[in-house]
């Protein structure tokens, strides 16, 4: 037998099918066209759910358009370390396990933390590694990606959930935020253009003017819905690797022996195995073959279909003898639910698949009392989704730090150059004894003292719509950025990161979910950054701190995050700092200085960091509902004095054509446009 990664996907499926009663639902949550795995009868805590299938494949070799960190169609791809394999006689390159187009159920697996905020998971994922026998009495190693119901039983009919890590969701969030952040704004533009017409003819907009907030707002009970992307990927072989573990021996693991793997950079929220499209298409030759000999209208497809698609392990749910598969079209590059009858076959279209499923789904939901989240906002999503595919304008990422007249000079506001300390007071005392006890040691940590001179730094408003996170930020509040005031020489301090510090354990309990986006401005220091600094810190009473910039803060806390993870055309990188936790000696406190120790900064030039994955993880989804609802609240003033002017033009007191080219208008955000409060 030849060793081929499709093979052994099939192989797997077969066993699945065997071993692991789950279902595919159409998720009510996230809306049309997203799919679900449910629990088709419980599962005990422990106990094994299923594991993973796909296109096994060297990582290098995987598409690397695909494999960008902003293209979310890189959630689909499972990473296996080959460090994972080591431990097997494994001695090739990185693999994935590709699912874009093909997979088992658990390919639909959803991550708990959208539904969810407590991020409780059902299942977890680990990697083993089993040998396929070859026909000459060898064996391979082929790595499976296990699922085992973790932190508790799933009850028949629950919903499965797993988390797929930070690493996955950061640069999709970030992307995602952006992307909707630019419709929102187109939607905002066109307002405008609606505004100015009715100002232009008397009509009133005094009550249009939308509420005007300084302040972030989020609530909990309004998540955006999960994203539905995919596509398909050219099938690639991988194996030298795997055939050298053969030949070195490879060996099964015992119980308990399993590495673990949870960190993949996936989601999955719909899909299909891919040879069920070779099935479908068997059945539509099958279904033309059986029309040309019998044309009766209501012909059915022929016997052994439905139980030939339950072989293939993408059942859907039972509903009144009615199933419902999941199956990919590469074509059109869509995912769709198809309904058979009982002993025939017909396509219906998603939505017919949808309310047969919804019908199942909720009662099950009930009976397993999960409980979910609303995921939309009503109105504004599909209003946002419209402009993003109505427009079709690509969005001008920069490639390159924007030109200086991107930004506008902020003044008059009030900083502070130091920062607060709010921690009890033994806790001060031993920073004050740790600062004593240090001497005169000065280490490649310790500074004399705070930072002199004048700011190196000036806050901007992000007037170009070419900012991604002027884009991000709905229109009513400011987005600004901190960009150098001087030429910072390569190496030179720039800042301290300053505002008010608590211990992380003090801050994190008074914040509740709302709170998140109030955390935008947190910089975390942790225990072991501040030992590094000041060894004679006492190791066992020393937490992580938080230096929470909200409400105190210098330039630094207008710095924004880097939007591309590849260098800039200049070779420079886009992150032109680093953030380093330092002791400062005079005032026996840690500081966190900020260098320019990647590259020289010229005047004018934004300063730009990277948050970090955990950061877009947390703060994407409350910036997206909070895009939603500034998209909610343009569009019913959009609609609302549309209809007003509507009714004028049937006054004859507006121009109808001019009513409708507003109507019609379609806002270019390729165009720097000052940004206006
Ligand atoms: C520390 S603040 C930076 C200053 C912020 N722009 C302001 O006006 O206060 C972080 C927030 O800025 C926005 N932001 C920063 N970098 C961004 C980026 N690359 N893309 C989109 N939004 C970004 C997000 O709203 C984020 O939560």
């Amino acid at each position: 037998m030849r060793c081929d990664p499709a093979a052994a996907t099939v192989e797997v499926v077969k066993l699945m099918d065997a071993s692991t009663p789950q279902q595919i639902q159409m998720s009510k949550e996230s809306g049309r066209n997203c799919f679900v795995p449910t629990a088709a009868e419980s599962f005990r805590r422990g106990q094994p759910v299923g594991f993973f299938s796909g296109i096994l494949q060297e990582q290098d070799k995987a598409d690397r358009a695909l494999r960008q960190l902003d293209d979310s169609r890189n959630l689909w791809f499972y990473d296996i370390p080959a460090s994972a394999l080591a431990g097997y006689g494994y001695t090739g390159p990185d693999l994935v396990l590709n699912m874009l187009d093909r997979g088992s159920e658990l390919r639909f697996t959803q991550d708990a933390k959208w539904h969810n905020p407590n991020g409780d998971n059902n299942i977890a994922a680990v990697l083993w590694v089993l040998p396929m026998q070859l026909a000459d009495g060898s064996s391979l190693p082929i790595p499976y990606i296990f699922c085992h119901a973790q932190t508790r039983q799933i009850r028949k009919g629950a919903e499965l959930l797993l988390d797929w890590g930070d690493e996955c969701w950061g640069a999709y969030h970030q992307a995602q935020v952006v992307k909707q952040g630019a419709a929102m704004h187109r939607l905002h533009w066109k307002l405008a253009r609606v505004q100015q017409l009715a100002a232009q003819y008397n009509i009133p907009t005094a009550h249009t003017r939308l509420h005007q907030s300084g302040r972030l707002d989020f609530t909990a009970a309004a998540l955006p819905a999960t994203p539905v992307a995919a596509a398909a990927a050219p099938g690639r072989a991988m194996t030298e690797g795997l055939t050298a573990a053969a030949a070195a021996g490879a060996k099964r693991p015992a119980s308990g022996e399993a590495s673990s793997s949870r960190a993949a950079k996936l989601q999955v929220v719909a899909g299909a195995y891919g040879h069920v499209r070779q099935q479908q298409q068997q059945q539509e030759q099958q279904q033309q073959q059986q029309h040309a000999s019998d044309p009766a209208p209501d012909a059915g497809t022929g016997t052994g279909t439905t139980s030939d698609q339950q072989a293939a392990g993408s059942s859907g749910g039972d509903a009144d003898g009615v199933r419902c598969i999941v199956v990919f079209d590469p074509d059109t590059e869509e995912f769709k639910m198809q309904q058979i009858q009982a002993g025939s076959s017909s396509s219906s279209s998603e939505d017919d698949g949808s309310s047969e499923e919804e019908g199942s789904s909720e009662e099950e939901e009930e009976e397993s009392g999960e409980e979910h989240f609303s995921v939309r906002i009503a109105g504004a999503e599909a209003a946002v989704e419209s402009e993003e595919s109505r427009s079709g304008e690509q969005l001008p990422v920069p490639a390159a730090p924007l030109p200086q007249d991107a930004f506008v000079p902020v003044a008059g506001l009030q900083l502070q150059q130091q920062c607060v300390w709010q921690l009890p007071h033994g806790l001060l005392a031993d920073y004050e004894a740790a600062g004593t006890a240090l001497g005169n040691r000065i280490g490649r940590l310790i500074v004399e003292g705070p930072l002199e001179g004048a700011p190196k730094l000036r806050v901007v408003d992000v007037a170009s719509l070419h900012h991604p996170a002027r884009w991000c930020t709905p229109p009513n509040v400011a987005a600004r950025g901190a960009v150098a005031a001087t030429v910072i020489d390569r190496g030179e301090a720039i800042t301290d990161y300053v505002g008010v510090v608590h211990r992380e354990a003090d801050f994190s309990s008074k914040s509740s979910a709302d709170d998140v986006l109030d955390q935008a401005y947190c910089f975390t220091i942790h225990a072991k950054d501040l030992l590094q600094a000041c060894p004679t810190l006492s190791e066992t009473r020393i937490k992580d701190l938080v230096i929470d910039a909200r409400e105190v803060g210098n330039e630094s806390r207008f710095i924004n995050c880097a939007w591309a993870r590849e260098k800039r055309p200049d070779g420079k990188p886009h992150r032109n700092y680093s953030a380093r936790v330092v002791w400062v000696k005079s005032l026996k406190r840690p500081a966190v200085r900020l260098f320019a120790d990647r590259c020289a900064i010229e005047e004018g030039e934004e300063l730009v960091a990277h948050y970090g994955d955990p950061y877009w993880v947390a703060m994407g989804r409350s910036l997206q509902v909070l895009q939603m609802k500034y998209a909610k609240a343009a569009l019913q003033q959009q609609e609302k004095l549309l209809r007003l002017l509507r009714a004028a033009a049937a006054e004859g007191r507006v121009p109808a054509d001019e009513v409708e080219a507003a109507a019609e208008h379609k806002p270019e955000l390729n165009a720097i446009v000052k940004f206006q409060a």
